[in-house]
């Protein structure tokens, strides 16, 4: 008797399974059919590639073929690719009965499917938001008699990650019988395990086969490469050009955070005439299932996707899984990974690591109960196409900003939000006024921060005003420590405005009257000047080079339309500068004299469009 026979499984069933290589029970297979054909509700969390979809389809065609009707089963899935890949699983092993389904998906026609659903498939196989939509808006179709409900990836419906299935959940639980078979199924369900537990309603049969061990396969190579964010492009063509010159029929998936990355590496590999083909959300499904379907038929060797495809698929021919970025949780990088390596295939996985990312590869390290190992790389060689490489994603990035990329992403978002019953016009303006709000909030912190700033400097420049022993014999015979017990206290903070004449002997007519005690007066850039020179460890060097520090920027980013001018007088020397000129220099003003004594006397204002912008108090 062969095993799966041993397990309660008919022999039409065992049959089919041998026609399709199936011949020998994976462990989830052997913990969750048993339970599944005795009536319970079970969960079964194995790892990627273990054959988890036909743990659930075999229990549940075997009970179909005892009382065939429709709708006897239902399976939610988060993602459209997956809904079609278990609904061909149901075909191809129901065969002999004439298995019926219905894949109820998003980016497919609405009445198409209602139509399907009216006559009474044996099989539904939906993602959430659509199956919901068909609950709200139609009553030609009952899921009150289902026998079997199956949450693939299940731990993903019930977490609330960029798309939220909570409220479509709600609405389809509350369309199903309380009497049915739960079964859940994910690589990573320990995460939502009580809400799942909730779901299922009986206390399920665990079919999970061991919690201690790792939560990767052993036939999985896993490896990083540590680069920095710019070469990581480079190495990225290295490693494509490496595989594809040692190994003709492998076929690689590489990993991307975002749609418009996934976009701009596919458009940045082509220029490198590697046959790649894209998968994210900003393409319209009938572009998804035509480049899912060249990439598993290997018309295309690469495929660059978004975490739409982290979970579920089953394409044999993938040998290497590149994560172009470091995937910030755990559980996506099994799912991942979990894209090659699978059905007790060998594989390797490819993850590019920034120095900021490192923390992220450690609780990898730690959740997957494995340690990555460096992958060897040729930087030498790596480092030769750098800069061909940066070059060609620059002008593939330029190309897609010509394109109408964003706006596409625009149209998604008011569709989605059109589809999600909001209106997109109140909605923008919602936003727009929020974000007002948060302008105006930044706006007065920064202002609060800048008065702060500005007490401290004046704080700062008092204290440098007390005779010290560096201001010493240079500052004069009153600010000096030879001016005698008396120079301390008057020099000292509440010397206030009088400081500046009295600081030194050559503090002149022009900087006495106008070195009022205002933040924006020249005793603030005197402050500023000795506050840089003390900082930056070169004291003396400022001041014989002349260079002044001006705080200034958030004054004059306001005036940009018209380039200000800066205009520093130094010991009677006068510079202009452009605004350019003073940001190029960080906001140090360089005086072109030499000079001579510590305590020069400058002054500064700066002037747009021929109105003073700064000191704004003083001029
Ligand atoms: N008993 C078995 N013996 C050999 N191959 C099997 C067996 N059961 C399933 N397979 C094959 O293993 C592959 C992976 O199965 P499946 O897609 O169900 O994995 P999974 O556990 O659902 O993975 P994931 O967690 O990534 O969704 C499929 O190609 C399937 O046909």
């Amino acid at each position: 008797m062969s095993e799966f026979a041993a397990l309660g499984l008919s022999d039409w069933l065992v049959k089919q399974c041998q026609q399709l290589g199936i011949n020998k029970p994976t462990p989830v297979q052997e913990n969750c059919l048993p339970p599944t054909l005795e009536g319970r509700d079970v969960m079964g969390c194995a790892k990627t590639g273990s054959g988890k979809t036909a743990a659930f389809v075999l229990p549940v065609l075997q009970k179909l073929s005892e009382d065939p009707y429709g709708i006897f089963c239902l399976v939610l899935t988060p993602t459209r690719e997956l809904a079609y890949q278990i609904a061909e699983q149901f075909r191809v092993l129901g065969k002999p009965l004439g298995v019926k389904d219905c894949i109820v998906v998003g980016g497919m026609d609405m009445v198409t499917q209602a139509l399907e659903l009216s006559n009474q498939p044996h099989v539904v196989v939906a993602t959430p938001g659509r199956l919901a939509d068909h609950i709200r808006s139609s009553n030609t179709f009952s899921l009150r008699r289902i026998q079997f409900l199956i949450l693939d990836e299940a731990d993903r419906l019930l977490e609330q990650g960029c798309t939220d299935f909570s409220s479509d959940l709600e609405v389809i639980l509350g369309a199903l019988p309380a009497k049915r078979q739960t079964l859940l199924f994910s690589a990573t369900l320990t995460d939502t395990l009580q809400e799942l537990k909730n779901i299922a309603l009986n206390e399920p049969s665990s079919g999970r086969a061991n919690p201690s061990e790792t939560r990767t396969v052993e036939e999985l190579d896993q490896r990083y490469i540590l680069t920095p964010e710019k070469v990581k492009d480079a190495h990225l063509v290295h490693l494509i050009q490496t595989f594809t010159d040692e190994h003709h029929d492998w076929s690689i998936i590489i990993f991307t955070n975002t749609c418009k990355n996934c976009q701009v590496l596919t458009m940045m590999l082509r220029e490198f005439n590697f046959p790649t083909i894209s998968l994210h959300s900003m393409m319209k499904q009938k572009q998804r299932f035509a480049n899912l379907a060249k990439f598993k038929a290997s018309v295309y060797r690469i495929l660059i996707a978004t975490d739409v495809a982290a979970r579920g698929l089953d394409i044999p021919t993938v040998q290497v899984v590149i994560n172009h970025n470091t995937p910030g949780l755990p559980k996506i990088y099994i799912h991942r990974v979990g894209r090659t390596a699978r059905a007790g295939r060998n594989g390797v996985s490819i993850t590019l690591v920034t120095q900021y990312d490192i923390h992220l590869v450690h609780s990898i390290e730690e959740q997957t109960q494995t340690k990555l190992k460096e992958f060897p790389t040729d930087e030498k060689e790596v480092h030769k196409i750098l800069t061909q490489v940066n070059v060609a994603r620059r002008e593939c990035e330029i190309k897609l900003e010509a394109s109408d990329f964003d706006e596409k992403k625009e149209i998604n978002k008011r569709k989605q939000m059109i589809l999600e019953g909001k209106d997109p016009d109140l909605e923008a303006k919602r936003k727009a006024e929020l974000e007002k709000i948060r302008s105006r909030k930044k706006k007065f912190k920064e202002r609060i921060q800048e008065s702060m700033e500005q007490q401290k400097q004046a704080q700062v420049k008092k204290s440098i005003r007390k005779p010290g022993p560096k201001a010493g014999p240079k500052a004069g015979p009153k600010a000096g420590p030879k001016a005698g017990p008396k120079a301390g206290p008057k020099a000292g903070p509440k010397a206030g405005p009088k400081a500046g004449p009295k600081a030194g002997p050559k503090a002149g007519p022009k900087a006495g009257p106008k070195a009022g005690p205002g933040p924006w007066s020249k005793d603030h850039i005197e402050a500023q000047t000795w506050r840089m020179s003390t900082d930056s460890g070169r004291h003396l060097d400022a001041a014989e080079m002349g260079g002044f520090t001006v705080t200034f920027a958030t004054e004059l980013d306001k005036e940009r339309a018209h380039p200000p001018f800066c205009t520093v007088v130094a010991n009677s020397t006068t510079i202009r500068k452009s605004w350019r000129d003073v940001c190029l220099t960080n906001s140090v003003i360089y005086c072109n004299t030499r000079v001579e004594n510590r305590h020069i006397q400058v002054e500064c204002s700066v002037s747009s469009g021929g109105r003073s912008l700064w000191p704004p108090i003083h001029r």
